[in-house]
């Protein structure tokens, strides 16, 4: 990116100079954003020294309202009468009470709340007279007689004095040549505990010093503090000593000197700051809140009816807009609606499908419009929200909708953080609650480890590409059973297709196979879910299946309307049941913060703060900068990053291409896509017509490189046709024919599935493989200990064994043991929440 000359060059100097990690530089932003919301709390009457143009409230922090009294005693913005015999950051030792203090001060760390005790406990200012004789042993002095009363007095009144006026005297002083070499030394301890002390660079932000600039604005104060300090105050530091008592001390003295020194560095790091703003995101969108929406939560479990009723309004709407988290549930809703006579258009990355005189549009979440009008809004799967990558699309159509009426549909996890943005947009929120049709009931007898006990209407679930053909392979050998196949690198359309076949009643296709992918968005007639395995890769290691996907996939058994309404579920192996049994417990856990990312606005309000940077590492100086409130976390850019690294040589990309460029979908663990991807934005940098250069395969695949071929083809038209959406029409003119090769390409895929039985190739090739134990892989152990619910156990055989609360985990295994030797067949039960 070449951009004009640097303005923060001095900031970037002093971040290389002083090797700042990454990882050191987190952690205290981290903190900053919670010291930021006792901010508002605590800070909100306090006022800053428009002089410099510092608002010390923004920030926090814990010194500035330690540091109050000293601001206010002499300064003359800050009318307010203080008390000058207050001693520094010990506002407690006002009223004498050391905890009301530190909740006040709002104080975070450890180490502050111990340093106000200290003051407390040392305190001078509550006129206690044993505290000023603790204080004297405490550090160490003997108080002989007169002198030394008179020189502790000294001291006492030292840290008393306001440190602006300390400051000024020290500005005004000339260097002290009395001091021994043994007290220089102490002072030089004391500079570097300074130096390293992680309470004062995290206050040094509420005056914008960054932690950056922070070693190198305490090595500057030093040099003025040993060319000035008096006897005195050299004196009253050593008594001191390297502690985080002189830290305090010399705090405000600081405050006051980089204030003075350091104009610049304070102006640049500020603007730095704001420009990486995203607290408040209700207030990005004016419109929004310039309406009075009606937001109907439609909260519960999976197949309980919540989509249904949301789409009833959405039909009924004169204009409406649902908003999908998958492609293939935004066509599905399309050709749904537009059968039932509603006229509805088609908007995903990918496609735009117009239908003449539609008022209504089924779209992805992160395709939605904040600038046009609805009546009725639908955002499906809501609590998608708390996604680490995509749930900043959710957030934003939940804040910017302009729709009269908004329902969202989902799971009760992100119910209470819905609550509170409805608090702050003044949107009115309304609750429906659902409980599933049918209860989902457990199978305790599993298929005993073996595939020979698929039966019609099972869907196996796996949970990589390699298992599900092995799985597929597995029954259609020993079985008479022929499976259709579901994973998520296959296209939407090819998706459907096998959904369809194994729906369809006049087939021999009766079993599915299939992989997380199953959870969301196709409606199939599945009788029974089976797991696999509960383990999954996360990318980077093999971790227990999370509770909410277990629940959500084992949740499609038994669709209302579907030739089995009464849902089945089990595992491959008995091993594997009680982590089954655990996850469908577990209640919805409440999500506390949800995604955001910038829009491209704001990282280019950020990118004129940083101009001779590469965007990936603007990404990352803005998430290192970047505040949000309690309710938010910034969503992943590992992902744009890697694309934005590949991208960096392509000289002629503006920042908005490259900002667009990196939302592309492309798996970036596919070097053939990769490829592509680069390719395009090559061709689109020198404005020259972007080709496919893709030859069509000539037929279905015969084996496994084959049909990895047709799916990395498959997803590199898809990426064409969505840069074509996003970008300039002319640069990419093929568009017609990658949709026509698109759609071949699926339907290869198709056949290619229905003949597949062959060994499966990893994509990747280094991805670890299932850590192999006795008897199996890799189990996550059950939590459950005891159950806390209603538990009731039956037969198929219509009898029950029920026993009510607090069984432990022993007996319900003796009793699954008991039925099995009592000869039923199949056995479950069921829990009655
Ligand atoms: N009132 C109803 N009349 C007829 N069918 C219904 C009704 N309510 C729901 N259904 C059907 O029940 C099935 C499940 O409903 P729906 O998809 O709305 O559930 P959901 O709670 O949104 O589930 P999920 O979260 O899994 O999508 C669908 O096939 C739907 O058509």
């Amino acid at each position: 990116m070449a951009r004009g000359s640097s303005v923060t060059s001095l900031l970037r100097r002093y971040t290389r100079r002083t090797h700042v990690s990454r990882a050191r530089f987190l952690v205290p932003i981290q903190k900053f954003h919670s010291l930021r919301q006792f901010d508002g709390r605590v800070l909100e009457n306090f006022q800053f020294n428009p002089s410099f143009d510092v608002p010390f409230a923004q920030f926090s922090t814990t010194s500035i309202a330690l540091a109050r009294p000293q601001f206010l005693c002499t300064n003359p913005n800050f009318p307010i009468s203080s008390r000058i015999d207050s001693r520094p950051f010990a506002s407690s030792a006002q009223d004498g009470d050391a905890n009301s203090n530190s909740s006040s001060v709002g104080l975070e760390d450890d180490s502050s709340s111990r340093f106000v005790n200290s003051i407390t406990h040392h305190g001078v200012a509550d006129s206690d007279e044993d505290s000023v004789s603790d204080s004297s042993i405490i550090e160490g002095e003997t108080c002989n007689g007169d002198e030394g009363s008179s020189e502790i007095a000294g001291r006492v009144n030292l840290a008393l004095r306001d440190p602006i006026e300390l400051y000024r005297e020290l500005r005004g002083a000339v260097r002290n040549d009395k001091l021994r070499k043994s007290d220089w030394d102490s002072l030089r301890e004391i500079f570097y505990y300074f130096g390293k002390s992680g309470w004062a660079s995290n206050q040094a932000l509420a005056i914008y010093i960054g932690l950056s600039f922070f070693p190198t604005a305490v090595h500057s104060f030093r040099n003025f503090f040993f060319k000035k300090c008096s006897a005195e105050i050299a004196m009253h530091l050593v008594s001191l000593g390297p502690s985080d008592d002189a830290v305090k001390f010399l705090f405000p003295i600081f405050v006051e000197y980089c204030i003075e020194e350091f104009p610049d560095e304070i102006k640049r790091f500020k603007s730095m700051i704001s420009s990486a703003d995203l607290t408040k995101p209700h207030t990005w969108f004016p419109f929004a809140r310039a309406m009075k929406r009606k937001i109907i939560y439609h909260c519960g479990p999976t197949n309980s009816g919540k989509t249904y009723n949301a789409l009833q309004r959405f039909m009924e709407a004169k204009r409406g807009i649902y908003c999908s988290p998958l492609r293939l549930l935004a066509m599905e809703v399309f050709d749904k609606v537009n059968a039932l006579g509603v006229y509805c258009s088609l908007l995903t990355g990918q496609e735009k499908k117009s239908v003449p005189f539609s008022n209504h549009i089924a779209c992805t979440v992160e395709m939605v419009s904040t600038d046009d009008e609805y009546d009725v809004a639908v955002i499906d799967e809501i609590q998608m929200m708390a996604d680490s990558s995509r749930g900043y699309a959710w957030t934003r159509a939940l804040l910017g909708l302009k729709a009269d009426e908004i329902h969202l549909c989902g799971d009760p996890s992100v119910l209470d953080v819905v609550r509170k943005i409805c608090s702050e947009t003044g949107d009115e929120l309304h609750e429906q609650h659902y409980e599933r049709f049918k209860p989902l009931v457990v199978e305790a007898k599993t298929l005993l480890g073996d595939l020979k006990n698929v039966r019609s209407g099972d869907c196996v679930v796996a949970f990589s590409r390699r298992e599900i053909f092995e799985v597929k392979m597995a029954i259609e050998k020993h079985t008479n059973h022929r499976c259709c196949v579901i994973y998520g690198a296959l296209p939407p359309e090819t998706r459907r297709q096998q959904a369809n076949l194994f729906n369809d009643q006049d087939n021999e296709y009766d079993v599915l196979v299939a992989s997380d992918a199953v959870g969301m968005g196709l409606n199939l007639n599945i009788r029974r879910v089976i797991f696999y395995s509960l383990s999954k890769y996360n990318g980077d290691k093999i971790v227990p299946v999370p509770s909410s996907q277990v629940k959500q996939i084992a949740g499609r058994a038994g669709r209302r309307g579907s030739r089995y309404p009464d849902g089945l579920t089990t595992t491959l192996r008995l091993e594997d049941l009680d982590y089954l049994i655990d996850c469908l417990k577990q209640p919805f856990a409440e999500v506390k913060k949800i995604g955001l990312f910038p829009f491209f606005e704001q990282v280019e309000l950020f990118a004129g703060q940083l101009p001779n940077v590469t965007f990936a590492q603007l990404l990352e100086k803005f998430g290192q900068s970047c505040r949000l409130d309690g309710s938010y976390f910034l969503c992943s850019h590992e992902h744009i990053k890697k694309v934005a690294n590949m991208l960096e040589k392509i000289q002629g990309l503006s920042l908005e291409d490259r900002f667009n460029f990196c939302f592309a979908p492309v798996n970036i663990r596919d070097p053939k896509a990769m490829f592509h991807l680069r390719r395009f934005a090559e061709y689109y940098s020198q404005n020259v017509p972007v080709s496919i250069q893709m030859g069509m395969p000539k037929g279905s695949a015969r084996n496994d490189t084959e049909l990895l071929d047709l799916e990395t083809k498959h997803q590199v038209l898809s990426m064409y046709l969505w840069l074509s959406n996003h970008f300039k029409k002319e640069t990419f003119p093929y568009v017609k024919r990658a949709e026509e090769m698109a759609t071949d390409i699926a339907n290869l895929l198709g056949q290619s599935l229905i003949k597949a039985n062959w060994k499966p190739e990893s994509r990747q090739g280094g991805r670890p493989k299932l850590e192999k134990k006795e008897g199996g892989y890799q189990r996550p152990d059950s939590q459950i200990e005891l159950f806390t619910k209603t538990v009731r156990f039956l037969t198929m055989g219509d009898k029950y064994w029920s026993c009510d609360c607090m069984v432990l985990e022993k007996t319900r295994k003796r009793l699954t043991e008991e039925m099995f030797r009592g000869g039923s067949s199949l056995v479950s039960f069921r829990y009655l929440h």
